[in-house]
């Protein structure tokens, strides 16, 4: 997917996430470690980049033209948001999850981890490990890829464990729509097809799903 030479490059923060997930939080913070732009800006690009091959792919997977789903969810106004998220060692496993089982709001999640293991899918009804791979990077189709394919393709369930002893780190970068724009079933979509899902601004979206109020 990536120009590999390419990928490797945007990577190295990646692998420095992996190098220091041993260090206390508030090291990693006050260090600004993460603060590399040059690097932070390409990684942005080429995620930019899959993310509209990808979507590009879906939208033919559907019988559209490439660009339908990019433009359902703001075309050049898409956002990437990248967080990193630090998971403390926890030693009771069973008194809670790093991420609770969840789907993603946005469009569709890009995300790497280091070497601690955590992520689970939901498949054929049960957890399945999302084993690391340093060579991949982890593609999560989200609510507003379900809703643009009026129910066509799935928003992809997951969550994080956490491990006992080793810390974890984790970096998903979001494609979401800009928190003004409406997102709903695609119109060629609902021409012979009842839409299951309303339009929703994605401000208005977010707040009622962050709130567990009532979507469709
Ligand atoms: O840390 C992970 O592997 C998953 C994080 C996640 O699902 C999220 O932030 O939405
Ligand atoms: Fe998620």
């Amino acid at each position: 997917l990536f120009n590999q030479d390419k990928l490797y490059k945007s990577l190295h923060v990646i692998n420095l996430c992996g190098l220091i997930s041993n260090i206390k939080y508030n090291k990693i913070k006050s260090d600004n470690i993460f603060c590399n732009r040059e690097v932070n800006e390409e990684y942005a690009r080429e995620i930019k980049k899959l993310s509209e091959k990808i979507m590009g792919w879906l939208s033919e997977g559907l019988g559209l033209h490439r660009d339908a789903l990019k433009e359902g969810l703001g075309g050049e106004k898409v956002e990437y948001l990248m967080k990193i998220i630090f998971y403390p060692p926890c030693p009771k496993l069973e008194l809670l999850y790093g991420a609770p089982h969840h789907t993603d709001l946005n469009g569709i999640t890009f995300l790497i981890a280091d070497e601690v293991d955590g992520l689970q899918a939901f498949q054929d009804n049960k957890w399945v490990d999302v084993k690391y791979d340093d060579s991949g990077i982890v593609v999560i189709i989200a609510d507003q890829i379900k809703r643009m394919s009026n129910g066509r393709y799935k928003s992809g369930e997951h969550r994080a464990t956490m491990d006992t002893v080793r810390t974890r780190l984790s970096w998903p970068v979001f494609a979401e729509p800009n928190l003004d724009h409406v997102v709903g079933p695609l119109a060629e979509l609902v021409i012979d097809d009842a839409p299951k899902y309303k339009p929703y601004v994605y401000r208005e979206y977010k707040f009622l799903k962050m709130n567990k109020f009532p979507l469709d």
